[in-house]
Parts: structure tokens; sequence; C-alpha cells
């Protein structure tokens, strides 16, 4: 249980820190910034990586508290069903987990998204605590919670994609490469089937000046304004950052989890060396020896 959450962290931490920068270009392009070029060239403008990663300090201290309740909610979700080895069970505990988890992660995206999109005068300080001061004085915890319903409608059904893929695409061979390879493929599906869903949620969040009443009323503006195109821009992106950002958070959870069954192997062959040195000197050796 302490152990799958160590891992998730650690996990969470190698998805995020590989992904950010493609993270990053999916919101400048959902937002209608530019195209896939004018946004990289933005992005990587002065040749650092600085504006790419822009808002990373939210989803790395949120990460903890995130993996907390996913895992949690997965675990025991999942345990308390009929029939736990099932698709079917991995992906109602993957729905419950991603249910759960919005509460943590819809003010954390809220965060980001405005510090991603931030631009130089419009106040948005850069670090993760000073932005979420910032957003809540401007509107308080309603303004940080912004978003909060159409992050679960992503949320709930990615996370039943995400789990239920890579339960079925890890059976019978959990190797680093099949890994690496079906948190990428878990990954990618999860964002590819509520893509749409994600640029409403980003638009949304991303309007600081409460210009739409709801996230209905964004995806139905968004839609009028700018036709169907405008709800897969950043597709690409997402694409690639899904599966280098997920393949590497499986395959880190996996390191971990083998590194800890190895210190604790090596740990307990010691142990029963220390044991039989002790029971030696105190006995004397053996008297058949
Ligand atoms: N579409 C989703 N939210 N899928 C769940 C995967 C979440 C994962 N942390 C990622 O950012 O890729």
């Amino acid at each position: 249980m302490a152990l799958d959450f160590i891992a998730g962290c650690i996990g969470g931490c190698a998805g995020i820190i590989a992904g950010h920068p493609l993270d990053t270009l999916k919101v400048h392009l959902q937002s209608g910034r530019g195209s896939t070029w004018e946004c990289t060239k933005a992005l990587f403008n002065g040749g650092t990586m600085k504006a790419a990663y822009r808002g990373v300090g939210a989803p790395l201290g949120g990460i903890a508290a995130i993996n907390a309740i996913v895992f949690g909610a997965y675990g025991n979700t999942n345990r308390a069903l009929p029939d736990p080895n099932s698709i079917k069970s991995h992906m109602a505990a993957g729905a419950a987990a991603g249910l759960l988890q919005s509460f943590a992660c819809a003010p954390v995206e809220l965060v980001k998204t405005r510090q991603q999109l931030a631009r130089p005068g419009d106040g948005m300080p850069g670090g993760a605590w000073a932005g979420a001061r910032h957003v809540l004085r401007s509107g308080g915890s309603r303004a940080l919670f912004r978003g909060l319903g159409v992050t679960m409608a992503r949320d709930s059904p990615a996370f039943a994609i995400y789990f239920g893929s890579y339960e079925a695409l890890t059976r019978g061979d959990r190797s680093v490469g099949r890994v690496f390879m079906a948190g990428g493929i878990a990954g990618a599906l999860s964002w590819l089937v509520l893509y749409p869903v994600d640029v409403v949620k980003s638009r949304f969040q991303a309007d600081a000046a409460g210009q739409y009443a709801s996230a209905w009323d964004c995806f139905v503006r968004s839609l009028r304004a700018e036709g169907w195109p405008c709800m897969f821009r950043g597709l690409g992106a997402v694409m690639v950052r899904a599966f280098i950002s997920n393949g590497a958070c499986f395959t880190a959870v996996a390191w971990t989890e083998r590194a800890w069954q190895y210190c604790m192997a090596d740990g307990a062959v010691r142990t029963l060396v220390q044991a039989a040195a002790l029971s030696e000197a105190v006995c004397g050796p053996d008297i058949e020896a």
C-alpha cells in the first residue's frame, strides 16, 4: 500500500517532468494561440525551456495528493468488487479513482493552465502557492474550483480507459519494455477518447474574466465561433505527451517496486547471515562441524 504510493509519486514526477513542455504546447494550441509551429517557436523563444516549464510547480506539488487518491481509490474499489481480476472491475475502479481525484486535480490544473498561458503584466505569479493564492484572492474558492464538473466528466471515463487498457496490455508479461509500451498506449488512449472534453476544460479554466457562464456555455460558444476543428487542436501534442509521460510513469512505478523487492530480499538475506553469526557466537560452533 505505502509502496504503491511511493512508487506512484516517483512515477508521477517522472511523467510530469518528461511531459510538461508538450502539455504547455497543448494548452497553447487549445486556446487558439496559433499554429503548432508558431506556438512551438514562441515556447522555445530565448533558447531556454523556461516558458515550456512554466506552471510545472502545481502538478509536481499536487502529485502526492492526487496519487494518494488515485491509488487509494483504485485499489480499494477494485478489491471491494465481486470479481477484482476482470477488466470490467479494473475499469470501474479506475472510474471511481478518476472521479475522486478530480477534487485535487481541478484546482491544480486551473493554476497550471493560468500560468502556462500567463502573459507578462497580467499579474499571475509563477510559483504554485503564489498562483493559488492569487486565484483565491481574486475570486475565492469558487474561482479555484472552476472547471471541477468538466474535470470529472473527463477523468472518470479517462481513468476507466487508462487502468482497464493498462491491465489488459500487461496480462502475462510485466517486462520493462512491455510496461513502458502498455503505459504509453493506455495514457494515449485515455486522452484520445476524451479529448474534446479536455479542450473545453482548458478554455473554461483559462477564462479568468468569467466570460463563459459554464463549461457547457464554453463548449457551445467555442463550437459556434470556430466549428468542430477547434475541439481537436493539440491532439497530436497530447498523444505524444501521454505516451512518453505515462510510459515513463508506469516504468518508474515498476522499477521502484522491483528496487524495493530487491532491497527487501537483500535485507532478509543479511538478517539470516547475522542471525547465524549471532547464534554461533552465543552457542559456539555446530557440534557436528
Ligand atoms: N486523460 C486522462 N486524464 N487520463 C488519465 C491519465 C492521467 C495521467 N496523469 C496523464 O496526465 O496522462
